[in-house]
């Protein structure tokens, strides 16, 4: 690992970030591929491409994984129409609902972004991963590879805030930190655009990344490219979630935001530290969704904890509001599963942490 030699904003940090691996090392040489923590070398493995880019002009803002990712929306083109129809079908009785049928279509919508998390690219190194069926009609067979479902949690906190909200100005304010593109994103913006008609939440803030991310990962270009997509798709709940999903960010109730931390190799706990301004952002809402694998290796620190590790341990002081990670697992790392859970996947199935077919909404309520 060298230094990089560009100069963006971020640049200095990334460098400094060197310098305290080469102290950790303790002596072990360099910070190279093979010895350094994977989370570092992963992430600064895309950020050497950029940087490469960079130096190109005119290419200084080309995409190399843009390609992949337009293909892998075209592939999952019948899933988002089903996802879309499902939504504007939802929404032309939404006000008529009770709590629990409410209640019901959330749990419905939250697993769908679930196991939209499976279509990402970076797992298969750029090959097709699109999702090719509809996803509603098979959560209830998937249901049995949550391994942490706190969906009562998150839906006890939302409910809540809506009770409270009687007053014009009170705000409930829920944080997406973003993660692939493609069917994934759509998965996303359904999720938020049913928070925001059934007065769950007042404002969705969406995070994407800065610069091209683990392939698959949603920049301003791709979440834009997206919209217009969706508007000037031939079929006619696609094209009306576009335009409505458009008019959202035009009137403020949606705002897209990104920041250089979401591409740095830091993990969660050094947020207050390293990006104190997006750590108070982050403080003002009501609570923060975390989709994705990368995600949740950054909100544990990527450490080998055991399994029965509460969440909130592993999240070490990182507590800017109340906040839900929603992944597949991917990685080798799960924390607050029940004593005996993980050991008894891994005698049944050696990869169950790796394979993507498992996944958690594990939520942290204390801040
Ligand atoms: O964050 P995502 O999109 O869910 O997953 C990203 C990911 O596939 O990239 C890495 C492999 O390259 C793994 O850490 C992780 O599983
Ligand atoms: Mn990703």
């Amino acid at each position: 690992m060298i230094p990089l030699n560009d100069e963006l904003p971020d640049t200095p940090i990334w460098n400094q970030y060197l310098e305290y691996q080469r102290n950790v090392s303790n002596g072990n040489g360099q910070p190279s591929w093979f010895q350094s923590p994977w989370l570092y070398v992963e992430c600064y493995m895309y950020r050497r491409i950029h940087e490469a880019l960079i130096h190109n002009p005119p290419i200084d803002d080309f995409d190399p994984f843009m390609e992949a990712k337009i293909q892998s929306f075209f592939e999952s083109q019948q899933a988002i129409i089903a996802v879309c129809t499902y939504l504007q079908e939802l929404l032309k009785n939404i006000e008529d609902l009770n709590e629990n049928q409410l209640k019901e279509e959330f749990f419905k919508l939250l697993q769908v972004s679930l196991w939209g998390n499976r279509c990402d690219l970076s797992i298969s190194a750029g090959e097709d991963n699109s999702q090719k069926s509809s996803l509603l009609q098979s959560l209830n067979d998937f249901k049995s590879f949550i391994l942490v479902d706190d969906m009562e949690n998150l839906w006890s906190l939302l409910l809540n805030s809506k009770k409270r909200t009687t007053t014009k100005e009170s705000i409930t304010r829920v944080d997406m930190i973003l993660d692939n593109a493609g069917f994934e994103l759509i998965t996303d913006l359904v999720l938020a655009n049913f928070l925001s008609s059934s007065k769950l939440a007042t404002e969705v803030h969406f995070h994407g990344k800065c610069i091209p991310w683990f392939v698959s990962d949603t920049t301003k270009h791709d979440f834009n490219w997206t919209l217009k997509q969706l508007q000037s798709a031939n079929h006619m709940w696609m094209s009306r979630c576009g335009m409505n999903w458009e008019g959202n960010l035009k009137k403020g109730v949606w705002v897209y935001h990104d920041h250089m931390f979401w591409t740095l190799p830091h993990e969660f706990s050094s947020m207050a530290q390293v990006a104190p301004d997006l750590y108070a952002e982050l403080q003002k809402s009501s609570v923060i969704i975390f989709k994705g694998d990368l995600n949740y290796r950054k909100l544990t620190g990527d450490r080998k904890w055991e399994f029965t590790v509460p969440f909130h341990q592993a999240l070490n002081k990182f507590h800017p509001a109340p906040l839900c990670s929603i992944r597949t697992l991917k990685a080798e790392i799960q924390v607050g599963l029940k004593p005996g859970q993980g050991e008894q996947l891994a005698t049944s199935e050696s990869e169950w942490m790796i394979n993507g077919k498992y996944g958690i909404i594990q939520f942290d309520a204390s801040v």
